[in-house]
């Protein structure tokens, strides 16, 4: 039987995996996912062909170990998922991992590599942590089974230095690694490539504004099909507010918040080692810390339950609409398009066209009825701009982060 590809996808509570085809483009066999893990119970989301189903689980999944572990034997047990049916039916598995340093591509896990990421570990033990812990059990567990990891950093390396130097001590900044990296580029390489091919360009000639925004948000500027800035930094904690993240804020915040800021945080374990300041600028921020949800749906509505909700909303909507000025600068007035990705990006048609409403002076005009109506199913990209326009058009793209790297896994392997 010919083998498969399964791509991992793990968060600080999800883990999502998806068993693709090994050919090129590859296709989709099955999709599961275990969300709650630190909000128990948690739910598994599971599809295979037409059939798809929703469950709470039973079993106690503290970890993503134990996430990862419980969706493979979910999958492999399934009667109707005859393409695989054990470890041996797997030739690869991608892994997405937040923080790639220096890494400008894929890399495969050896000995070597694993070590050099554990390095990496201290600069992102927020955001590497759950994805690594999954290497090592693969490792262990599936040593037959070749890992790549595809990181987020890797699409930002083309920003330009004075774009990604903190005006800080170098020599301190060259030892630490502090610099910016970005993230989400495995998402915005996806939408790159999906939005070209839409719009009939040429990759390395098309220039976009695109928004990754879901739990985590970042927004990033692309010219001539390469990433030239972003919002997000050192760390995933820059830039806009998230579920739970503040976003940028004045650094010295921390210092007037809380005198345990530089200690470390309760919730620190001999692994991962996170100040108070970080838990409470990355996890108990955001949407969660102004209206008591993480879910923007809740926020993104006509008449919000809330003044707290009303002013979520507008912070999200001022920091993005600043983004977009600042990046149309950046990138000349040449723009293609502005792209909505992301769970908000894709879902939310109020923030869309508050956003573009706020953005008419750069030429973007929306079409109420086909942003109402959002992408079909099927449909990556979706035209909402309003069909006189002249001006750049405004895109809603559904990305997809597993695709993406079972993609280039298919692309360079086969
Ligand atoms: N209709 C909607 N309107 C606004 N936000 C939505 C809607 N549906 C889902 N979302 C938000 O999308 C976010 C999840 O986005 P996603 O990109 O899937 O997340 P993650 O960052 O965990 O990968 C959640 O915060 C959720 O509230
Ligand atoms: C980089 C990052 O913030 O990822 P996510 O949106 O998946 O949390
Ligand atoms: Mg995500």
């Amino acid at each position: 039987m010919p083998k498969s590809i399964l791509a991992v996808n793990a968060g600080s509570s999800s883990v999502k995996i998806t068993f693709y085809t090994f050919e090129n483009p590859p296709r989709t066999i099955a999709d599961a996912a275990i969300s709650g893990i630190t909000a128990p119970p948690p739910t598994l989301k599971y599809q295979q062909g037409d059939k798809k189903h929703k469950e709470e689980v039973k079993e106690k999944l503290s970890t993503p170990q134990d996430a990862f572990k419980y969706l493979l034997q979910r999958c492999f047990s399934d009667p109707d998922l005859s393409e695989v049916t054990s470890v041996d039916d797997l030739e690869y598995i991608c892994h997405r991992v937040v923080h790639g340093g220096d890494y400008r591509d894929a890399v495969e896990i050896n000995d070597e590599t694993l070590d050099h990421l554990k390095g990496l570990e201290d600069l992102a033990p927020l955001h590497n942590f759950s994805a690594l812990e999954i290497v090592r059990l693969c490792r262990v567990e599936l040593p037959k089974v070749r890992s790549i990891t595809f990181f987020d950093s890797a699409f930002h390396q083309t920003i330009p230095e004075a774009i990604r130097t903190y005006p800080i001590n170098q020599e301190i900044a060259e030892a630490n690694g502090l610099r910016k990296y970005g993230f989400h580029g495995i998402s915005y390489s996806f939408i790159l490539r999906s939005v070209a091919q839409f719009l009939n360009k040429p990759i390395e000639k098309t220039n976009l504004i695109v928004m990754h925004i879901g739990s985590g948000a970042s927004i990033c500027a692309i010219k001539d099909g390469k990433s030239v800035d972003t919002s997000m930094g050192l760390t995933p904690l820059a830039g806009l507010p998230g579920a739970t993240r503040s976003g940028s804020i004045d650094p010295s915040l921390v210092f007037h918040y809380t005198n345990e800021a530089g200690k470390l945080s309760p919730g620190s374990t001999s692994e991962m080692h996170i100040s108070t300041a970080e838990d409470i600028l990355n996890k108990q921020s955001g949407w969660k810390a102004l209206t008591g949800t993480t879910d923007f749906s809740q926020i993104a509505v006509e008449n919000p339950p809330s003044k707290a909700h009303k002013l979520a909303f507008d912070i999200f909507v001022d920091r993005i609409q600043g983004y977009i000025g600042s990046y149309y600068v950046k990138l000349n007035g040449e723009l293609d398009g502005v792209v909505f990705a992301g769970g908000i990006g894709e879902k939310s048609a109020l923030l869309r066209r508050t956003l573009i409403d706020k953005c008419q002076c750069l030429g973007l005009a929306i079409d109420n009825v086909a942003n109402d109506k959002g992408p079909e199913d099927e449909e990556t990209v979706k035209d909402i701009s309003k069909g006189s326009s002249k001006g750049p058009r405004a895109l809603v793209c559904q990305t997809n982060e597993q695709f993406e790297m079972a993609y280039h896994c298919a692309c360079s392997r086969s």
